[in-house]
């Protein structure tokens, strides 16, 4: 079983997740569905993924949909209020589904200046029931800051870049300050060295777990939703399988001391994504 946390609109949420990028056709749809068999409850998605009906179609070969929660994000291009309105319409088309659970704002493409149009949408969205939560990725202190100001609403959420080499200090203390979960993408710095770090082994030895178990748990101790991918049903359990030890204080402290910054330049203040 996955603990839950309380959202700031009082869904209860998962402390860890599954992605879905690069997940797509029969075997991403079989991929999906082990995952659910697993125990993960709270899967990622988005338009840009291509894999909106792979995911529809492994929830409802669960059985379980009422307990899963299904992400899916706006994509830069459908940035704008009567554009997400369709973007969201079309989403739950692919989806096959009555209601987007969690709803994101996949990048908040600074230069298109749409973001915060793109948000009240999702709320009204989230008013007339298409959407259960409302939320953002790659959001900075001053984009939320501005959302918040201008809206009126908290995002529940924000999904960005976290792993031992970008621990997100800083913007984990302010979506703390405002009761915003963060989710981490890529969580364990998409396979780079960081599964080989000597520090990853020594602390999962010390529990007798992987070093993506250490990870994971590192995620999950700092209040992230950790959302792995892995197309391979052993590696799922593995990875969901992340609640039967606790990190000491120092051993948290040595995977933060990897820090050394983003995996390819994923910067929202410049990065966009269409
Ligand atoms: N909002 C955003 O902008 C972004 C969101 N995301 C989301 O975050 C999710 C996770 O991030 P992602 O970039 O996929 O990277 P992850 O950090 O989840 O790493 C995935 C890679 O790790 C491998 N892996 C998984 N589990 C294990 C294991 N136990 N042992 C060894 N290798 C393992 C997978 O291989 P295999 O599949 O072969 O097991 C895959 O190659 C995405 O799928 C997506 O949903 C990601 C990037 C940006
Ligand atoms: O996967 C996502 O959600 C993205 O936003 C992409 O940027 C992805 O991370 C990628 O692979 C970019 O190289």
């Amino acid at each position: 079983m996955i603990p839950t946390v309380a959202l700031n609109d009082g869904t209860s949420f998962p402390e860890l997740g599954f992605g879905t990028y690069k997940l797509q056709g029969e075997d991403g749809v079989a991929a999906i569905e082990a995952a659910i068999g697993a125990g993960y409850r709270l899967l990622d998605s988005a338009v840009n993924y291509e894999n909106e009906t792979e995911v529809g179609e492994a929830v409802r070969r669960s059985g379980i949909r009422d307990e899963l929660i299904v992400t899916t994000k706006v994509p830069g291009r459908d940035h704008g209020y009567d554009q997400t309105i369709r973007s969201a319409h079309a989403s739950l088309e692919r989806l096959g589904l009555e209601r987007i659970d969690l709803y994101l704002i996949h990048w908040p493409n600074p230069s298109v200046g749409r973001y915060v149009e793109t948000f009240r949408a999702m709320v009204d969205l989230q008013s007339d029931g298409a959407v259960g939560s409302v939320g953002v990725s790659n959001f900075t202190e001053q984009m939320l800051t501005r959302l918040i100001e201008e809206t009126g609403v908290t995002p529940a959420v924000n999904q960005v870049e976290m792993h031992p080499y970008f621990p997100q200090a800083a913007l984990r203390a302010f979506h703390a300050a405002h009761g915003i979960r963060t989710e981490s993408w890529s969580p364990l710095a998409r396979r780079s060295e960081l599964l080989a770090e000597q520090v990853v082994a020594d602390v999962a030895a010390a529990h007798g777990v992987t070093p993506t178990q250490a990870v994971l748990r590192w995620h999950t101790q700092l209040g992230s939703t950790p959302i792995p991918k892995s197309a391979t049903p052993a590696r799922q359990r593995e990875n969901a399988d992340v609640f039967g030890f606790t990190l000491t204080d120092d051993e948290m402290a040595a995977l933060s001391s990897l820090e050394r910054g983003r995996l390819w330049g994923g910067d929202p203040e410049t990065h966009e994504e269409m």
